[in-house]
């Protein structure tokens, strides 16, 4: 039978830059397509060429990290996923996920880090993800507020974060702040923190 081949617009070794694991050495393998089209997205999801099973094991045994970090575009519409994350279990891995979190999570996924749309959010209130080990709300207009309460009620979650939105070169981090104020003065709700996208404040990938 012939390997399978993904959707793959690159494959790449950097710390995490967002939530709880920022820091962590990583390789990212990131996929074509996404089943949204944010119109603040920062990534070339449909830029993509296309990269066997063994292609993309070689890609990642060229670099140190342990963890790998699926995201996009969005991993989970990705066909044939399952067949390259038994391939990186076998081989000992720790698979983490960035999802916008509308579709399950395969079951080798070790960490599910989701990042529920404003835009999209009718599409959350008929079905998402149930629980994620960490959520992270972009903070794209006004009315973030009224979506973060939907999503507590929607995914469980030990941790939720608010992550400005950059908009040429700009964080309203401000914004960002005000509205974690607002969210952690309710009572006996969760507690949201701040979640900065470091990697464009250092200027690495
Ligand atoms: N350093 C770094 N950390 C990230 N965390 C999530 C990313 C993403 O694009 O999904 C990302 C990314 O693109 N770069
Ligand atoms: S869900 Fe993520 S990858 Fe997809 S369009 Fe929105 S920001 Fe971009
Ligand atoms: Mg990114």
């Amino acid at each position: 039978m012939s390997e399978p081949t993904y959707r793959i617009v690159e494959i790449f070794e950097t710390l995490q830059g967002e939530g709880y694991n920022t820091g962590m050495p990583s390789v990212f393998i990131r996929f074509g397509k996404c089943n949204l089209a944010c119109h603040w997205c920062d990534t070339n999801y449909n830029e993509f060429g296309f990269m066997s099973l063994s292609q993309i094991m070689q890609k990642v045994h060229q670099f140190a990290a342990r963890n790998i970090i699926i995201t996009g575009g969005e991993p989970t519409i990705q066909p044939q996923i399952e067949i390259l994350l038994n391939q990186l279990k076998s081989e000992s891995y720790f698979i983490a996920i960035e999802t916008n979190g509308l579709k399950d999570v395969p079951a080798q996924i070790d960490y599910v880090a989701t990042s529920p749309k404003r835009l999209y959010a009718q599409a959350y209130e008929k079905r998402c993800l149930k629980r994620a080990d960490e959520v992270r709300i972009v903070v794209d207009g006004d009315d973030v507020f009224d979506f973060c309460e939907q999503i507590e009620q929607k995914i469980q979650s030990p941790r939720y974060y608010l992550s400005p939105c950059e908009h040429h070169g700009e964080m309203n981090v401000l914004q960002t702040i005000a509205l974690l104020g607002k969210l952690n003065a309710r009572v006996a709700k969760p507690h949201w923190q701040l979640s900065i996208q470091t990697h464009k404040l250092c200027g690495i990938d």
